[in-house]
Formats: structure tokens, sequence, C-alpha cells
């Protein structure tokens, strides 16, 4: 597979996935939204059209599209999409982007509200489709997302003529090769190999995206990474960051990374998303967890649904006893190299595999829309110095945050089976205002009556509108 690739007129860019339009931008097929389960085309969007028309939803607009001043050709790639409106970021955001001079922009909004649209429609327009040279550059915490950002600038852009891309993640295939794709998406590491190699030229890059940037600028190697790879780019790059959260100590070094930005802020109590509904179960042992995810097999497989651990060790673990035992799941992990990656998340994203395991590497940015159900196997947790692990409320936002893309509901369920768990979670719930509903290991047929009618409802009808009370 080339990395390189080379855009046709109205026809979106060949990439490592299919990229053929659909509502679905990460390559997955129609298909997989075909179960019964799932609402007619006609239910899902009259009440994507309500929520859009309801202030307080982050998916709410007064602007249409064609109010944003984009090229006809990107408003093409928009309808490609088939996105009718656009969300309260991509409204906000775009006018402050778009601007000239460019300016720096930190932006935040909750998960699956369409951040990825925003940054991919100003880089799109910011391009000089006559000049062959990398002129925007995105960067990822994973792998994974670095191609699902890609899919989209494809088929976004894919009424662009002449417009190339350069997926910039490590690929034996591709050593050597100069990057020439005005728009290259990576993972920091391989950006910065490129560059040292002088295989990319960034002497004419125009847009830097952080996407994920809390993330990226909080953990020394990546921070180092990204200061490294700005350092080479042009004085005047505009750069973007973007996330779902923004703790309070990395807005510190963000405003040295994006100097002078316009922020678009949440505040910290409107951080979740209300579609996804909280659950947990009280198991009394560690072992107990097992049993206790094998019965929720069923719910898992009625769409798609994955499992977050710990450790690349659990994952493992988990995947060979519930393989042996007759249950069909894959695993994605830091442990697998590239290829094996690639194929794990292409048949996750295809709907071949509907349950995948996996740790934090894929806690951020990844969007299937099938994904009704996240199970944090084990709770989040993150060094503190000199307090030991602490509770990792900003990853508990993204794991969960899998589910419940753009309107959507879903089901986020948690596992507790000690002191310990049990207070991390309730930490973990305090700092984020979630009021979770616990599920009675007593009655499983109940248990899944109240996960199945959550998983058929599709959209979350009205913002603010509850399945369970207290
Ligand atoms: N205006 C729109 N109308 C309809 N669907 C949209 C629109 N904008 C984005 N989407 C869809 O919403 C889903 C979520 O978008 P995206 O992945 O960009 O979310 P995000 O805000 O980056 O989330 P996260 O914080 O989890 O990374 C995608 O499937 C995308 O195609």
């Amino acid at each position: 597979m080339d990395n390189q690739t080379q855009s046709a007129p109205a026809q979106p860019a060949q990439s490592a996935q299919p990229t053929e339009p659909s509502d679905q931008t990460d390559g997955a097929s129609e298909f997989q939204m075909g179960s019964s389960l799932l609402e007619p085309e006609f239910d899902v969007n009259v009440k994507l059209n309500d929520l859009q028309q309801d202030p307080n939803n982050p998916l709410y607009s007064v602007k249409e599209f064609s109010d944003l001043n984009l090229p006809e050709s990107l408003q093409k790639g928009i309808s490609a999409l088939s996105f009718t409106k656009p969300s309260k970021i991509q409204e906000r955001a775009l006018p402050l982007l778009l601007q000239n001079p460019p300016q720096n922009l930190i932006g935040q909004s909750q998960s699956g509200t369409g951040k990825t649209a925003a940054f991919v429609l100003n880089i799109l327009s910011r391009l000089d489709l006559t000049l062959q040279q990398p002129q925007a550059l995105v960067l990822a915490p994973s792998r994974e997302l670095a191609r699902q950002i890609l899919g989209v600038v494809q088929v976004m852009g894919g009424f662009m003529e002449g417009l190339t891309t350069y997926q910039a993640v490590p690929d034996p295939s591709t050593r050597g090769q100069q990057v020439t794709g005005q728009v290259v998406v990576g993972t920091p590491g391989t950006v910065m190999d490129l560059a040292r190699k002088k295989q990319l030229n960034t002497r004419g890059m125009k847009v830097l995206v952080l996407d994920e940037a809390d993330n990226m600028l909080d953990q020394q190697g990546l921070g180092d990474q990204c200061k490294r790879v700005k350092g080479l780019l042009p004085k005047d790059v505009q750069t973007v960051l973007f996330s779902a959260t923004f703790p309070e100590e990395v807005l510190g070094f963000a405003d040295l990374f994006a100097p002078k930005a316009n922020s678009i802020t949440l505040e910290r109590t409107n951080l979740t998303v209300k579609g996804i509904k909280q659950m947990y179960l009280d198991v009394s042992r560690d072992s107990d967890k097992y049993n206790a995810l094998i019965k929720f097999y069923g719910l898992m497989t009625i769409a798609s649904s994955i499992i977050f651990v710990r450790r690349r060790e659990t994952a493992d673990e988990l995947s060979k006893r519930m393989e042996s035992e007759g249950h069909h799941v894959v695993t994605l992990t830091g442990g697998l190299d590239g290829s094996e990656r690639d194929s794990v998340i292409d048949r996750f994203r295809e709907g071949k595999a509907k349950v995948l395991i996996t740790t934090n590497v894929l806690a951020r940015g990844i969007d299937v829309q099938t994904v009704t159900m996240v199970i944090n196997y084990d709770i989040p947790d993150k060094p503190a110095p000199g307090r030991g692990y602490v509770p990792d409320a900003e990853t508990f936002l993204h794991r969960v945050g899998r589910t419940g893309r753009f309107g959507k509901v879903g089901v986020a369920l948690t596992l507790v089976h000690d002191k310990r768990s049990w207070e991390m979670f309730r930490s973990i719930c305090q700092e984020l205002s979630i009021d979770p509903t616990k599920l009675d290991t007593d009655d499983w047929d109940e248990v899944e009556r109240v996960v199945k009618n959550i998983i058929k409802s599709g959209r979350n009808a009205k913002v603010g509108g509850t399945m369970f009370e207290g």
C-alpha cells in the first residue's frame, strides 16, 4: 500500500481504507447500520434534526454550511458525507479558523461532535493545489486515529482536483519515500523521523493541527516530539489544537504552543455527552468481572462494542479465554505490528468483528458509529507524582465517548469489584457530574431489557431526557 495518494475530481481519493461517501466517514460500510435494531434512515434524520434545533445541544447551530463561505468543492464534500447542518463547534470554530490573516485556535467540544470536520475544512480551504508539496500537517496520538483523519480529508476533499495526501505512520513499504502530499496526517514520532531524514519538507507548511491536543502535549515523550516538529515549521504556521478535554494544567502549555489563540472551551460540568447512558456493575471479586462480561456478550454483539482494559496482557488473556469459550472477539494493543493493527481496526469498522478488546491506545478519537456499548473492564488510572496511581477522568470520558457519536445513544458500562475500584469510579463520576445507574446482577433479564431498549432507541430523542432517574 502506498502512503501517498492523489485524488481524482468528484471521486474520493483512494486510501488505506475505502472512502466511499456515506454518513460513516471512516470507511465503514452502510450495511453495519442495517441491523433490525437500528432505526430507518428517515427517523434517524428527523431526530438528528430535532437535536440540532435545541440550543442546549452541542449539535445545535443557527447557521447552514452554505453560510460558512466554503468553496463549492468543499460544499460537495460535505454533501457527500450527508452532513446537513454544522454542529456548534463547527459553526463557531470555522469562522475563527478561516479568517485572514490566519489565527491560532484552541477548540474544545464534547466527544463525537464533529471536531475533525472543523479542522479538515480549514486545512482544505487553505491549500494551493498547484503546489505539489506539504502544506498542512495533522498530528494524532495513534496510528488508527491518523488513518481515520486521513480518510475524512480524502472524502471531504474528494471534489478537489489534484488533492494529494500522505499518511505518516510507521510503514516499512514506504521507507525512503519523499513526501509530496499536500496534507500530511501522522503520529509525531514518524513525522519527526521523516523530517530528520529530510524526506518531509516542512518549509511550505501553513497549518499545524494537534488532534487530542491535551494528550499530545501532556505526555512527556509525545509533547517533546510535538514541540520539535513545531520548531521545524514556519514561524507563522496557523496552530490549531482540538480536544474534548483540556485540563487546567495543560491549557497553560497549550497557550505557549499556540500563542494568542482564539479559544472555545467548555465548562467542566458540560463535558459529558447526554446520549451516553452511564451504568455500572458491582461484582464481589476481580475474577467475577469475567463472568459479568460473558453475560453481556449477547448485548455487545447487537451492534458493536469496545472493552477497555488497563494492560496489554489483560487484553490478550481476556481474548484467549473468550475465544476458547466460543465468543468471537478481536484485540488491538500496542503489542501488534502496524499491519496487524490496520487489519483489526478495519475488520471492526466493517462490522466483521463486533467486539473489540483494547487498551487506552484506542481511547481517543476513534469514530465507529455502530459502537453502542463501551465497557470499562478496568477503571482508567494515571500516575501522579508522590501519589501512585489516581483515577483518570479524562481518559474515562474519551473511552466512553467511543459511543454516542453525533447524537446517537450508547451505553457505557463500568465494572467495579472492590473498595479501591469503587472509590476510583466514584471520584470520576463526581469529577464529571455523572450519576450512573447500578445494574442489578440478580436480575439479568431486566438488565438485558434495559440495555436493549437503550440500544434500540438509536438517537437521543431530546437533550436532558434521561432514561433513568436517580
Ligand atoms: N455536521 C455534521 N452532520 C452530521 N454528522 C456529522 C457532522 N459533523 C460530523 N459528523 C459525524 O459525527 C461523527 C463524529 O465526528 P468526529 O469524529 O469529528 O468527532 P470528534 O468531535 O472529533 O470526537 P472525539 O472527541 O471523540 O475525537 C463522525 O462520524 C462524523 O462523520
